[in-house]
C-alpha cells in the first residue's frame, strides 16, 4: 500500500514526501537523484522562487481559459508530462497509468523510449477512454548505436498514433548519479526495457563487479553500451529524414544551440537540463528560457522542463516565452501514490494553482500572460 492514510494532499510536495516515506530505496534514489552534487536539481526550483510576478488588477477574471496547443494539438492546459524512464518501479500500472491520466486531463504525455511498457501497449491503454479527442502522445528518443533499432522506434511510434518525437540531446553519457552508484542501481528482475524485448532486462539487471569510480550503476553501463556518443547535428537531420511526424530536440540550454536546432529544421525545442541529472552546475532552465526564446524568435515552439512544482512556476515560464511546461518527478511521485488517479490528482492541483495564478495576475487566457508580468532577479544565474 503506497497511498498514505490521509489523502488530503494540497500541493506537489505532499506527493514527494509520501514517496520518500514509502518507496523502495533503489527506485526512490534513482528517481530523485541528480548528478554529482545535485546543484542544478536544487537550482531548477530556486530560480523560479527568485522571479517576481507583477500582478495586474481589475480585469474580469471570472472565467479563466487555460487551454493552449502544442504542435497544433489542442490541450486543456500548458502543463504536460515529461518522459521518465522505468515508471513501473513507481507503480505496477506504470506508463499506462500516466498515459491514461494525461488522456483524462487532455494533456500531452511524452513516453520515454526506456519505458517499462511498450509503445504499443501505452497507445492501446488510452483507447477505452471515450473522449472527444485523443490527447497527444510523443515518444522521447535517444539515438542508439543501433540505427536500425532507432528507426524502428520512430516507425512504431508513428504506427501507434504518437504525434511527435522528442529527441534527447544531452545524454552522450549518463551523468554521475552518486546514489545510483552507491546502490549499484538495478532494474528489478520482473521488469524490462519493454521497447527492446528482453535486452534491457539482461543488461540493466546485470550485476556489475566494477568499482564506483567507473560510475558502475547498472544504468550507466547500460547507457554506455547503447547510446552513441559520436552524435552531432547531422544526426538530428537524419532523424528528421526518417520521421513523418514532427521532431523536437530536448536538452537545449543556450541561444547558440537553439539557433543550430532551428537551422537543423527541428519543429520544437525543449529547454531542459534533464532535471539536473546530466551536467551538474548547468543553469536552471527558467534562467535560460528567455535567451533561447529570443534566439528562436518564434520560428518554432519552445517548451521548458525542470523544477516546475507550482502554478506560479508555470505562469513564469509562459511569461518568459514557453508554450508549455513538462513535469518529470512530480508524475512519478503521484504515480507511486495512487497510480492513474494519483497522477490525475497531482495534475488537478497544479492546474488549479495555475488557474489562480492567472486570475490573480489579471490574465484570462494564456496569451494574456506577457513578459511584463514577471521581473527577473538582477543576476539570473547560479
Ligand atoms: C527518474 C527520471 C527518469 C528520466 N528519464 C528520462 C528519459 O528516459 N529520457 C529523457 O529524455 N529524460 C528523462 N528524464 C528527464 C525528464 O524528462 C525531465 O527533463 C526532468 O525530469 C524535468 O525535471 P523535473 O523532474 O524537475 O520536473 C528523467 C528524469 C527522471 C527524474
Ligand atoms: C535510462 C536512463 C538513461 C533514463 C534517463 O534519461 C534518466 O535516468 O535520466
Amino acid at each position: 500500500m503506497t497511498k498514505a492514510a490521509q489523502s488530503a494532499f494540497v500541493n506537489l510536495d505532499d506527493f514527494e514526501k509520501n514517496a520518500y516515506a514509502t518507496m523502495d530505496r533503489n527506485a526512490l534514489d534513482y528517481y530523485r537523484s541528480g548528478s554529482q552534487d545535485m546543484i542544478t536539481v536544487r537550482e531548477n526550483q530556486r530560480a523560479f522562487d527568485r522571479i517576481i510576478i507583477r500582478p495586474r488588477v481589475l480585469h474580469d477574471v471570472s472565467h479563466i481559459d487555460m487551454s493552449t496547443s502544442v504542435q497544433s494539438h489542442q490541450i486543456s492546459s500548458p502543463i504536460c508530462i515529461a518522459p521518465t524512464a522505468m515508471q513501473r518501479m513507481a507503480h505496477p500500472d506504470g506508463e499506462c497509468a500516466t498515459a491514461r491520466a494525461s488522456q483524462r486531463q487532455n494533456t500531452c504525455m511524452v513516453l520515454s523510449s526506456w519505458s517499462t511498457t511498450s509503445i504499443e501497449d501505452v497507445a492501446q491503454s488510452t483507447k477505452s477512454l471515450a473522449l472527444e479527442q485523443e490527447a497527444p502522445k510523443w515518444l522521447q528518443l535517444y539515438i542508439y548505436k543501433d540505427r536500425e533499432a532507432t528507426r524502428r522506434l520512430i516507425e512504431r511510434a508513428q504506427d501507434s498514433g504518437f504525434s511527435a518525437i522528442a529527441l534527447t540531446v544531452d545524454t552522450p553519457f549518463l551523468g554521475r548519479r552518486l546514489a545510483d552508484i552507491r546502490n549499484r542501481f538495478r532494474l528489478p528482475p520482473h521488469l524490462t526495457m519493454a521497447n527492446f524485448s528482453d535486452q534491457g532486462k539482461s543488461q540493466v539487471g546485470k550485476a556489475s563487479a566494477s568499482s564506483a569510480a567507473d560510475n558502475a550503476s547498472g544504468l550507466a553501463a547500460y547507457v554506455a553500451s547503447q547510446i552513441d556518443p559520436t552524435l552531432s547535428w547531422k544526426h538530428v537531420q537524419w532523424v528528421k529524414s526518417v520521421s513523418r511526424i514532427p521532431v523536437l530536440v530536448k536538452g537545449i540550454l543556450t541561444a547558440e544551440d537553439a539557433l543550430l536546432a532551428v537551422k537543423a529544421g527541428v519543429d520544437g525545442i525543449i529547454v531542459s537540463n534533464h532535471g539536473g541529472r546530466q551536467m551538474d552546475t548547468a543553469p536552471a532552465t527558467i534562467d535560460v528560457l528567455e535567451e533561447v526564446c529570443r534566439a528562436v524568435a518564434g520560428r518554432v515552439e519552445v517548451y521548458l522542463d525542470g523544477g516546475v512544482r507550482r502554478g506560479t512556476d508555470v505562469f513564469k515560464a509562459l511569461a518568459l516565452g514557453a508554450k508549455a511546461v513538462f513535469l518529470g518527478r512530480p508524475a512519478l511521485w503521484a504515480l507511486h501514490y495512487n497510480g492513474e488517479d494519483g497522477v490525475v490528482e497531482m495534475l488537478d492541483i497544479i492546474n488549479e494553482e495555475f488557474r489562480l495564478a492567472m486570475a490573480l495576475a489579471g490574465c484570462v487566457k494564456v496569451s494574456d500572460i506577457k513578459r511584463e508580468h514577471v521581473r527577473m532577479p538582477a543576476h539570473a544565474c547560479l
